[in-house]
This record gives C-alpha cells, sequence and structure tokens, in this order.
C-alpha cells in the first residue's frame, strides 16, 4: 500500500450505503485511522456487518471490516441520522441506477439526503462518491437548504474484485467543490495515500467519472470490433493487441476482447452520459457507436453458440462457465454472460452454470438457470461448453478431462482464455473470439 508517511489527522466520518463502494470507502477510511459509521437501509445487512460477516466477494474486504470492528473505529447501524450525528464528513455511496430512458435515477440519493439534512452537524462536509450526472451537486446543496453544510464532490474510481487495492492506492483523488476550505478539508481525509490529489468545480469532477468510464467502454468496443474483423479476415487479435500495447501511447489495459463489457457501472454510464447529452441537445457519436457495438458483440455470442450447435440449441445441454460481469467478483448486474443466457434459454436452451464466487442466492440468476458446484459438472453430458468469464481457474482446468466429458467436444470461449492447442489436442471443436475456429462444427 502506498501511503505518505506524516500522520494524518483523525476525523469522524460516516458513510451512507454499504455496498461495493461504501463497505470499502468505511473499512479503508478506518484502516488510515479515521473512526467511521456506517449505515444502511438494509437491516439484515447492518447485522451481519457489525458482527464482522461480509457477504461480497471482494479481496481483502472482510479482513479489513474485522480489523476496523476490533479496533473500535469502525461501526455499522441501520439509523442513518444516528451515523451522521457527530460526523465531520458524510460520504453518500448508495446507487445510482439506469431508469428506463437512461438516465441515472437518483431517487436513492436525494432521499439520503432528506433523511440526513436535519441531522448534520453545522460545518460538515457532505461528500458525493456515488457517480451522479452534471449538476447534481447543485441540485443537493438546494435540497440540503443549509449554508453550514458544503457539497463535494468526489467520484470513486475503484474496480469491482480489486476494491480495497484500488481504494488504497489511486491513481488519483477528485475533490470538485468551489470551497478552498472544503477541497482541503476532504484531501486531508486521504492524506496517507500517495496519490495526485485534482481539486476542480463540481461540475467538472462530476463529469471526469463519465468521461472515464465512457472511454474505457469506447476503447473495448473498438477492441470487440477489431476482433470481428479479425475473424473475417482470418487474423488474430492476440496478435494484434500484443502489438498495439507495445505503444506506450495505447498502453497495455482494456484490449483483451470478451463477450462484450458489462458491469454495475459501464453500461449504466455511458446511457447516463448519453441522456444527459441528448437533453441539452449534445450528442456523443462514438459513446452512442461504442454501446451499439456492446449490443452487437453481446448477439454475436448467441450467434456463434448456435452455430456450433449446428443450427439450434432447443433441447441442448449448453455448460456455462462463469456468470459474474468479469473474473474476481460476484456481481452480475448487467453482465454479458446473464444476458448471453436469457437468450439461450429462450431458444430452448438447457443450461447449467458454474461461477466460482457465486453462492447461489445471489439475486440476477435467471429462471432456466441450473448451477453446478464445479466446471466438471458442467461439462459432463454437454452439447456445447461456453467460457464467458475469465476467472483465470477456467484457464487451468484439465481441459482434456472437460472436453472427455462433454457430449459433444464443442468449445466457445469468448475470452480466449484456453490454450488452443490444448483444446485442438483433446479433439475439440472450438472458436474464441477474433480468431478463427479450428474447424467446422459440422464435422462433428
Ligand atoms: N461498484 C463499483 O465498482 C463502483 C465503483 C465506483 C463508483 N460506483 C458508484 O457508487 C455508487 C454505489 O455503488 P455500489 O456498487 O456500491 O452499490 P451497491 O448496490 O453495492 O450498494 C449500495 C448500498 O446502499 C444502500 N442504500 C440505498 N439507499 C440507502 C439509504 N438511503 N441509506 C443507507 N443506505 C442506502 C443499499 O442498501 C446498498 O447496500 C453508485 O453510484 C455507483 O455508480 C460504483
Ligand atoms: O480488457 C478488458 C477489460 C475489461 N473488460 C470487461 O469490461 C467490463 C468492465 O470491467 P472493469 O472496468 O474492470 O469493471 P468495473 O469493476 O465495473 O470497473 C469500472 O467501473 C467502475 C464503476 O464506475 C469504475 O470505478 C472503474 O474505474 C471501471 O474500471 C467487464 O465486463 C470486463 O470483463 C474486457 O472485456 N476486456
Amino acid at each position: 500500500m502506498a501511503q505518505r508517511s506524516e500522520t494524518p489527522t483523525t476525523r469522524r466520518v460516516a458513510v451512507v450505503g454499504t455496498g461495493y463502494v461504501g463497505l470499502t470507502t468505511g473499512a479503508c477510511l478506518a484502516s488510515l485511522g479515521h473512526h467511521v459509521q456506517c449505515c444502511d437501509v438494509d437491516r439484515t445487512k447492518v447485522e451481519r456487518l457489525s458482527r464482522g460477516e461480509v457477504r461480497i466477494h471482494e479481496p481483502g474486504l472482510g479482513q479489513l471490516v474485522r480489523d476496523g470492528i476490533r479496533s473500535g473505529r469502525l461501526e455499522f447501524t441501520h439509523s442513518s441520522t444516528a451515523a451522521v450525528r457527530r460526523a465531520e464528513a458524510i460520504f453518500l455511496c448508495v446507487p445510482t441506477p439506469m431508469a428506463p430512458d437512461g438516465s441515472a435515477n437518483l431517487a436513492q440519493v436525494e432521499s439520503a439526503v432528506r433523511e440526513v439534512r436535519d441531522h448534520l452537524p453545522a460545518d460538515s462536509l457532505l461528500v458525493t462518491k456515488s457517480t451522479v450526472p452534471v449538476g447534481t451537486a447543485a441540485r443537493l446543496s438546494e435540497l440540503l437548504d443549509r449554508r453550514d453544510v458544503a457539497v463535494v464532490s468526489n467520484p470513486e474510481f475503484l474496480r469491482e474484485g480489486l476494491a480495497v487495492r484500488d481504494f488504497l492506492n489511486p491513481d488519483r483523488i477528485v475533490v470538485g467543490t468551489a470551497s478552498a476550505a472544503a477541497a482541503r478539508r476532504v484531501s486531508e481525509l486521504y492524506a496517507r495515500l500517495e496519490a495526485p490529489t485534482v481539486h476542480t468545480d463540481s461540475a467538472s469532477a462530476e463529469l471526469i467519472k463519465y468521461a472515464a468510464n465512457c472511454f474505457l467502454a469506447t476503447k473495448l468496443s473498438y477492441v470487440n470490433d477489431l476482433a470481428e474483423l479479425c475473424e473475417r479476415v482470418g487474423a488474430d487479435i492476440g496478435g494484434i493487441t500484443e502489438c498495439m500495447a507495445h505503444d506506450h501511447r495505447i498502453a497495455n489495459s482494456f484490449l483483451r476482447p470478451g463477450p462484450g463489457w458489462g458491469g454495475s457501472c459501464l453500461p449504466k454510464d455511458t446511457a447516463a452520459l448519453l441522456h444527459a447529452a441528448e437533453a441539452i441537445g449534445a450528442d456523443l457519436p462514438l459513446v452512442r457507436a461504442a454501446v451499439e457495438a456492446n449490443r452487437r458483440h453481446q448477439r454475436r455470442v448467441v450467434d456463434k453458440v448456435v452455430a456450433m450447435c449446428g443450427g439450434s440449441v432447443t433441447g441442448v445441454r449448453v455448460g456455462m462457465l462463469g456468470l459474474a460481469f468479469k473474473a474476481g467478483t460476484d456481481d452480475l448486474r448487467d453482465s454479458p454472460a446473464i444476458a448471453v443466457a436469457r437468450r439461450l434459454a429462450e431458444l430452448g436452451a438447457n443450461l447449467i452454470a458454474f461461477d466460482p464466487a457465486l453462492r447461489g442466492d445471489e439475486p440476477g440468476i435467471p429462471a432456466g438457470v441450473s448451477l453446478a458446484d464445479s466446471a466438471y459438472q458442467v461439462a459432463k453430458g454437454a452439447g456445447a461448453v461456453l467460457v464467458l468469464t475469465d476467472w483465470p481457474e477456467f484457464r487451468d482446468l484439465d481441459w482434456p478431462q472437460m472436453v472427455g466429458l462433454a457430449e459433444k467436444p464443442v468449445i466457445i470461449d469468448t475470452r480466449n482464455l484456453v490454450d488452443p492447442r490444448v483444446l485442438e489436442r483433446a479433439g475439440a471443436v472450438f472458436c474464441g473470439t477474433g480468431r478463427a475456429p479450428n474447424r467446422d462444427s459440422g464435422e462433428l
């Protein structure tokens, strides 16, 4: 962990919402020496967290929560008013999901502000970590109607699966407010972290978050478009992205092709930025194209499965490796794997899935998908096996055994995870993303 050596000032902090962002924020701020009260409307979650039980799959977070509780610096309550009563800074970490029209739904942010506004101490800071559209800080200031409380925009850039590491080693800390004093006080909370701090106005801080996520989504759609082209012209996307990555201006990240991008952030944030632009008569054709391409890339996965199964998946047992939107998380929100599963189920496939991070009771597992206890159980009797999530353990499976267990040796590896030479030697008929299939499935 990169931290500065100077002794930081200990502050009293409240965190509203204990999901991926709120729990990470609370536990990490406690580990930095602050006294943190976290609150959540979900009473069961609060009870579990108070006992040190963390149900989300996030490396290091459970230990950090238990350390925080033991040190007396991390507490949980279901009462937001109790949590904020003595806090100097109140972090809003509640969801901002996609509304049906694509905009960011701010209902939970606004309701959290309404709940706490009359209980905030004088001279406290209301810090927005939730991803919110430009103008939200101004709107919350109006809603708050308290001249003695500063609203500060402090977007969070952590990735799921790497939440603790990213929070404690951020690429940058963004603090958006017109008040230099409020900016200094928020920056001080992070004083032990080694990261450039950008002090800007609240509108820019709000937009920075969308700008970054939409850039990442566009980069990925471009790579997946290139992968599609590779399949048509007989080129190999792996070699192409490797050569692109040697150019330091392009860099070696976000270049892996796959079944399309997903998760709790990129889909909703691209939609929200497009909606916000449209609302003021502006257009962002690149972002729009990236979103459309992403839909096509997810559909292409289904088309490939159908083609590899000889034109129909009706009654075919299709084994799915991975349901989460990427490796390292149990989050199913807007997962391309779930979109693919839903479509295959509609087409009549019998779906069996394994994901190492899932317990089985997570919301979002589509009806018709049964969960297996292992990857080998998924392969047993399958007419096709589909790799959807880039868990490293899927690469390291005994693939000859997997192929042997299947009824038909058909493998669709959307993440290019498995060594094609191993599959070839095992006698599989397989295809990946951005490279030619090894042979026609009609040969089966
Ligand atoms: N998940 C990520 O990787 C990530 C990263 C950066 C930013 N963000 C942004 O952070 C925000 C939160 O995302 P998340 O993934 O942590 O959400 P989440 O769904 O995991 O957790 C949100 C929590 O807030 C609670 N909550 C809702 N209303 C509340 C209220 N009034 N008072 C107290 N608790 C309340 C919910 O019960 C839930 O436990 C979103 O705006 C998201 O876009 C998410
Ligand atoms: O080379 C790559 C990299 C990613 N992905 C996919 O892209 C999606 C998003 O991945 P990632 O960005 O790692 O996931 P998140 O945890 O949702 O993180 C994004 O969204 C967060 C919430 O806003 C931000 O804080 C992070 O900075 C931003 O990376 C997933 O479906 C990945 O499988 C690829 O297909 N290929």
